[in-house]
Parts: structure tokens; C-alpha cells; sequence
């Protein structure tokens, strides 16, 4: 990060056990405001764990636990005072595998709004749902059909769904884990032309196996190795010139 960016999320010194086992050794990461951060690294390295400690997520997972610091806009997420609902507002999530609710298109989009009181009159809620629609580039294949239920899009468009979904409910960081694992490339180039977008409005961190994808969309690539943030820097420069030798042999293949 420079010094003109201005600053979103702060972790310093995260460790996460799975009972007596340490997934996350001690990780410092800045998020900067309106940035694609990616996470890359090999299978089991922690990458989702972290993300899920973003915004508590790993708090479902009764074996997890999780230490250090992690701050949004300069407050605490662990403090035990805070909304854990109205926290996973702020802090969405997209997940691999679309999971729009078994409702339709319209409720998938107005649920989230009812649940926080972010609309008041029905003219509200359909000025959200449009607005989320649009956001996620959804809106013109849907309009017609908002009461047919949202399982039966496509994968694509149900991801595209889900993206809305967590749209409308105004969060500041939405964090996505492995979000185009479950689609074809035309699906996955439309989310990832998406996500370019989306980062006028939105911070957002991704957990991506693929590399050229992270290369494709973010500005800063975090490598993760072993529980450990190996390396973090400008997405060009982690691919073209790696500091680590970790991440150089990741990257070209060696191994991962
Ligand atoms: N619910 C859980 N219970 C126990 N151990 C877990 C749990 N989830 C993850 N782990 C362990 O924590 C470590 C990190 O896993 P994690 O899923 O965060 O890695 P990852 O880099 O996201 O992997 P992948 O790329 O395969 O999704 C692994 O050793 C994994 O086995």
C-alpha cells in the first residue's frame, strides 16, 4: 500500500487454531479503500481460513479459534459488543458455489434489506433490488422474470445472484472466496469484468486458485504459503518480480 491510499481493513499478529492445530501464523495485512486484493497460494495454505477471519466467519466453526487484531475503519471486529449480523453487512461474502436462497429473484435480493430495516415502503425495496441488479450486471436478463425463483439461472447468473444479494445490503468490503471455481470461462470473464467495477464502489478481497485470474483483476496479490503471508505487493510485481523465493517458485510452477 501507499501512502496515499487510504486504509480498510488492518490485521496484525492473526493466528487461527483448529483446535490445537495453528492454520494462520501471525499475519499483518493492510486492505487498502477500493482495492482488489487476491490471495493466491497452494491448497491448504489458509487462504479462505483468513478471508473467513475478515469477517467472522470462522466464528461458526466451533473447533476454530481465532487471536491478534483485526480492525475495520479503525474498530475492532472482534470486540465482543459489535452486531455480528450488521458486521457481515459491512464485510459481505460471496461464496465457490452460487447459493441463492430457494426464493424468488425479488425476495434473494429484498431479504437482506428487510432483515436491516433498509427500506421502508415497498418503492424502497424495488428501487434496492433494481439497484443491486444493475450493480451486478444482472438486471436486463431478469427484469422481466423477478418472481421466478433465483435457482433457476444459470450458474453464472445465480453467482451474479449472490453478488447482488450481498450488493443490497450496502457493505463497504465484500470478500469472495474462489467466486468462478463453479463456472465456465464466459461466466467467469463476466464476474471478473464485474469485479472490476465493482471496486469503484467497493472494497474487495478474493481468494482465487487461479493465477492468471488474480493477474486479470487484482491490484495486489497476497501469496500465502504454510499459514504464513509470504508476500503481499502490487499484483504486476508479485508476478513479474517476486521478493520471495516461495512465491517465485509458486508462480512458475514449481510447486502448488
Ligand atoms: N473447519 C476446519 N476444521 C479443521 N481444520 C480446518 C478447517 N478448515 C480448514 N482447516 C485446515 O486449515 C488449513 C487451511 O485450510 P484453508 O481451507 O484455509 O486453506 P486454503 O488455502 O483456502 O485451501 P484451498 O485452496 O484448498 O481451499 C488446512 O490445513 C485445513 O485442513
Amino acid at each position: 500500500m501507499n501512502a496515499q491510499t487510504e486504509l480498510k481493513m488492518k490485521a496484525r499478529d492473526v493466528k487461527v487454531f483448529y483446535g490445537a492445530s495453528e492454520a494462520i501464523k501471525g499475519i499483518d495485512m493492510d486492505v487498502a479503500k477500493n482495492e482488489v486484493l487476491a490471495f493466491i497460494g497452494p491448497s491448504g495454505c489458509g487462504k479462505s481460513t483468513f478471508l473467513r477471519c475478515l469477517n467472522r466467519m470462522n466464528d461458526t466453526i466451533d473447533s476454530c479459534r481465532v487471536t491478534g487484531l483485526i480492525e475495520l475503519d479503525g474498530q475492532n471486529m472482534y470486540d465482543p459488543r459489535l452486531d455480528v449480523v450488521q458486521l457481515r453487512a459491512q464485510v459481505g461474502m460471496v461464496f465457490q458455489k452460487p447459493n441463492p436462497f430457494p426464493k424468488s429473484i425479488y425476495d434473494n435480493i429484498a431479504y437482506g434489506p428487510k432483515l436491516h430495516g433498509l427500506a421502508s415502503k415497498k418503492s424502497d425495496l424495488d428501487d434496492i433490488v433494481e439497484s443491486s441488479l444493475r450493480k451486478a450486471g444482472l438486471w436486463n436478463e431478469v427484469k422481466d422474470r423477478l418472481a421466478q425463483p433465483g435457482t433457476g439461472l444459470s450458474g453464472g447468473q445465480q453467482q451474479r445472484l449472490c453478488i447482488a444479494r450481498t450488493i443490497a445490503v450496502s457493505p463497504e468490503v465484500i470478500l469472495m472466496d474462489e467466486p468462478c471455481s463453479a463456472l465456465d470461462p464466459i461466466a467467469t470473464s463476466i464476474i471478473e469484468e464485474l469485479i472490476d467495477e465493482l471496486k469503484t464502489n467497493f472494497t474487495i478481497v478474493m481468494v482465487t486458485h487461479n493465477m492468471q485470474q488474480a493477474a486479470r483483476v487484482s491490484d495486489r496479490t497476497a501469496f500465502f504459503h504454510l499459514g504464513e503471508l509470504v508476500e503481499v505487493g502490487p499484483t504486476n510485481e508479485v508476478f513479474t518480480n517476486p521478493q520471495n523465493k516461495r512465491t517465485e517458485d509458486y508462480i512458475t510452477g514449481r510447486y502448488g
